[in-house]
């Protein structure tokens, strides 16, 4: 089969390929961005396999950065864009199931397409747009289906979170599991524990925000593959509502906030399980203000002053979550509300902690609290946001 035309992301690389062939070598557009091209799905960067030693590809172009020489990948600069060109290889050894001990060149595109993940992973392109299938890719990419290249355990054994990636690329291209690559992630879910948290994360993530997110959901569970990642082990029962909800969430905070929801971790334990999912501190802070206000919408209608300590984004997380959850919530009321409040942070308040001192507050604990009274009248409409009035409101107070 030919590709006769080709989105500009190949057409740039184009004049790569034909230096890396002029100089005697061949070269192939591999991996996920042929994938994505048969599938019509954005392209973010082309990857390029040849037959070419690294030696050989810096001395084909003037720029060029070492990468991973080691692993056969050379990063080319080549008219404002730059691309990894790797030299065809096997891998062999796997001793710690994530990383070759030996990288072997070969001459031969079909024996570098045999050691990749996934039929529709291993399919190649040369510069007429001629592709190359040696393992039924494109009949899988018709199919909508997830089948490992030769013997799926195999595959697993050579990279365990390859077992992630099947149900992540389940989840974003809306595809099947064949049932013997399902079986071989089944039997070989314990590897996982190989793998690191943060490379599991990633993969976790891209499934949960994929289109295909409760099909993918369900067999991340079935395969027990939910049983090697951190805080899930035992807790099956309390996942099984994901595969079951009308809607995805929609950011990754939200799936994180979702899991915190489902598994009915207490709001102290959410910085642990935050932190053994090694997300960041911005991310734990934001899915603990997300997971803080769904509960207490759920529990009362919000005042004002609640909504003034929330932000637009926490606002609009937690009625995205309610709306997966099946609860009813008037969520543009909310915002509405939101907008319509007179001031939206400290700094839009017409007074600050030094107009207390100046109208003899001492200084301590005691002006915090007095602020926060304030704002309270400002947003609840006791008062206007303007001096005269909070002047008022503080002799009130001291009365
Ligand atoms: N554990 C892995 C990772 C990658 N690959 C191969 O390397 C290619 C490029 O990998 P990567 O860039 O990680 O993923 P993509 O498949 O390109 O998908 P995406 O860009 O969506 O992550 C894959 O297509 C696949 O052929 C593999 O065999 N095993």
């Amino acid at each position: 089969m030919r590709i006769k035309t080709l989105p500009d992301v190949f057409i740039n690389a184009l004049p790569v390929l034909r230096k890396i062939n002029e100089a005697g070598f061949e070269a192939y557009f591999v991996g996920g961005c042929v994938r994505d091209l048969l599938l019509n799905r954005h392209i973010h960067d082309v990857d390029i396999a040849t037959s070419a030693y690294p030696m050989e590809v810096k001395e084909i172009f003037d720029r060029t950065i070492d990468t991973g020489i080691k692993h056969g990948t050379v990063t080319i600069l080549f008219e404002n864009n730059s691309y990894e060109i790797t030299t065809f290889r096997t891998e062999s050894g796997y001793q710690d199931f994530r990383r070759p001990d030996h990288v072997t060149f070969v001459q031969n595109l079909s024996e570098d397409l045999k050691r990749r993940d996934f039929t529709i992973n291993a399919l190649a392109m040369d510069v007429d747009g001629n592709l190359i299938d040696h393992f039924d890719g494109l009949k899988d990419l018709d199919l909508k289906l997830i089948k490992a290249v030769g013997k799926a355990e195999n595959r697993f054994h050579e990279d365990a979170l390859r077992m992630m990636r099947a149900v992540r690329f389940m989840s974003q291209l809306q595809f099947k599991l064949e049932d013997q690559t399902q079986k071989a992630i089944a039997d070989n879910h314990e590897l996982l524990s190989k793998i690191s948290v943060e490379r599991i994360r990633d993969e976790f993530v891209k499934m949960g925000l994929g289109k295909g997110s409760q099909a993918a959901f369900q067999v991340f569970l079935d395969t027990k593959l939910s049983e090697q990642v951190p805080c899930f082990k035992g807790k099956k029962d309390a996942l099984s509502i994901f595969p079951k909800l009308n809607f995805a969430p929609t950011t990754e905070a939200n799936l994180w906030a979702l899991m915190i929801i489902l598994l009915k971790i207490p709001t102290n334990k959410i910085a642990r399980f935050m932190r053994k999912w090694k997300n960041s501190n911005a991310m734990e802070r934001q899915v603990a203000e997300i997971v803080e206000f769904f509960d207490l919408v759920s529990a009362q209608d919000p005042t004002n002053f609640d909504l003034f300590n929330s932000n637009l984004k926490t606002i609009a997380s937690t009625i995205d979550l309610a709306h997966i959850l099946g609860q009813p919530i008037n969520g543009q009321a909310l915002i509405d509300r939101y907008e319509a409040l007179p001031i939206k942070n400290a700094q839009e308040l017409a007074i600050d902690g030094s107009f207390l001192l100046k109208n003899g507050i001492p200084a301590g604990p005691r002006i915090g609290e007095i602020l926060t009274d304030i704002k309270k009248a400002v947003t609840e409409g006791k008062i206007d946001n303007d001096e005269a009035q909070i002047s008022q409101f503080l002799l009130e107070l001291n009365n």
